[in-house]
């Protein structure tokens, strides 16, 4: 028997350390899960047609799609055609994503159901405080400002996650490797590239060292309309993937704090340039090399002060002078492929948070860089977090001021959660009943 209700939250991620290096299977990113999650609420309703879906996010204008789903009998995929074209422009993670789930599960035939997407307000620049959970942002999805915790990877694995719970009684925790593997493909595929996926895997399996697949493991998905997709998604979903995400523990002496700068980043295109500069010039590889030296040296000193008894006092200034290494190890890359990974605005913002506030080792612009949220590490003692936040929300950028995020590192993935937990929120659930097992 189907649940009326299953909900399921994924978390947001920083990527501290191994931008555009974990791109290549042989380096280390160390990416950290956040409070921010993105939550799916499925439920299934009696109203409505055999095989169909709606899907709706409803702290945005207009963000309802609504799906029917076929199966063409002959090993291809399910099809999840959307019905509301007319009045609803498409969003191809979550097509993809129900896509791929129903196609995995071999499922055409669902009862009527909904998807409710909510997520938490660190992933869109927002009004200033205080905000009610879940802020409505009264706009539509494409005018929201994204922060760049990764919506969309959040999004595809609580959404892959919440159909195998509903529809199919999977057991979350019992089945990471699957959440994983399929949210991925789905991922991958809705992006139109292969990245490295320490999104997908942070948002899975939560704070970790990060190792690469090899992009062949995907390249082996044929395309959807193909009669042996079905039968390879199988395959690759249930196969062992060889990449790490070994857990990572942020030592209870330290803490992230995140600022966002209302700027926003054109990741593909900083990729692309950072990727053809290092096909293209003989001396990128030791450039390369250097950074994921010190990549690897951070994780070491973060990995070991957590095994360690945790005395911050002994690690503080080797921590400080890592990041102080790889921010310089990064510019210079970024220099050399002309790309702004660190740009200058950023650089003064990083450096006048650092020598400002005591307690602070350091910080980054995470991922690809750019204008997304910078991200500091502080010792966690006293008032510095507090300290930290106060002094972000006072420095003046030419757009105005630092937003300090409310989001925490916190190291659990994918997530069942209770569906009564959403109380405080009904005016989102109209005409669904909320009800658990
Ligand atoms: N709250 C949401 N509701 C519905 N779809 C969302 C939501 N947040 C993100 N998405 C989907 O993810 C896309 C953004 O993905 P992307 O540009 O890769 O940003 P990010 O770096 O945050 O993942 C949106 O265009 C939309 O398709
Ligand atoms: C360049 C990268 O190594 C890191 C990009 O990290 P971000 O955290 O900036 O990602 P987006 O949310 O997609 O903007 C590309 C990759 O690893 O796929």
């Amino acid at each position: 028997m189907m649940a009326p209700s299953t909900a399921v939250s994924a978390p947001g991620k920083v990527l501290l350390a191994g931008g555009y290096t974990v791109l290549d299977p042989v380096c280390r990113g160390l990416v950290f899960a956040l409070s921010a999650r993105i939550h799916v609420v499925a439920s299934s309703t009696e109203a409505g047609e055999t095989g169909s879906i709606t899907v709706r996010s409803p702290q945005f204008d207009g963000a309802v799609w609504t799906y029917s789903t076929s199966d063409p009998g002959d090993g291809s995929a399910i099809t999840v055609t959307q019905t509301n074209s007319s009045t609803s422009s498409a969003n191809p993670f979550v097509a993809t994503a129900i896509r791929y789930a129903l196609s995995y599960l071999g499922l055409p035939h669902i009862p009527p159901t909904t998807l409710t997407i909510l997520a938490d307000n660190d992933y869109y620049s927002q009004p200033p405080p205080p905000l009610p959970r879940f802020n409505n942002l009264r706009t539509p999805l494409s005018a929201a400002h994204k922060t760049g915790l990764g919506s969309s990877a959040a999004l595809v694995t609580a959404l892959t996650a919440a159909l195998l719970s509903h529809l199919a009684s999977t057991d979350v925790k019992a089945h990471l490797p699957t959440i994983h593997n399929l949210a991925q493909a789905a991922h991958c595929a809705a992006q139109g590239k292969v990245g490295s996926g320490f999104d997908v895997a942070a948002a899975t399996y939560g704070s970790c060292q990060y190792q690469r697949f090899p992009p062949s493991v995907l390249s082996a998905i044929p395309d959807p309309s193909s009669q042996t997709f079905t039968s390879q998604l199988r395959d690759t979903v249930r196969s062992e993937w060889p990449m790490t995400c070994t857990p990572v523990v942020l030592p209870t002496s330290l803490g992230i704090v995140l600022g966002d700068v209302r700027g926003g980043s054109a990741t593909p295109g900083m990729v692309r340039s950072v990727l053809d500069w290092r096909k293209n010039d003989a001396d990128s590889q030791a450039t390369w090399d250097a950074l994921d030296t010190r990549n690897r040296s951070l994780i070491a000193a973060v990995t070991e002060l957590s095994s360690s008894g945790d005395d911050i006092s002994a690690a503080a200034e080797s921590i400080t002078a890592r990041i102080a290494d790889i921010r310089s190890a990064v510019r210079s890359l970024g220099e050399k492929a002309g790309v702004p990974i660190e740009p200058p605005s950023q650089t003064a913002l990083l450096d006048a948070a650092t020598a400002s506030v005591e307690g602070v080792l350091g910080g980054v612009v995470p991922g690809a860089g750019g204008y997304d949220a910078v991200c500091f590490l502080y010792v966690d003692a006293g008032d510095t977090g507090a300290k930290l936040r106060k002094f972000l929300s006072e420095y003046q950028l030419e757009n105005g001021v630092v937003r300090a995020l409310d989001a925490r590192e916190e190291r659990e993935g994918v997530r069942v959660e209770d569906v009564a937990s959403y109380s405080d929120v009904k005016e989102y659930f109209d005409g669904l009943t909320l009800d658990g097992a």
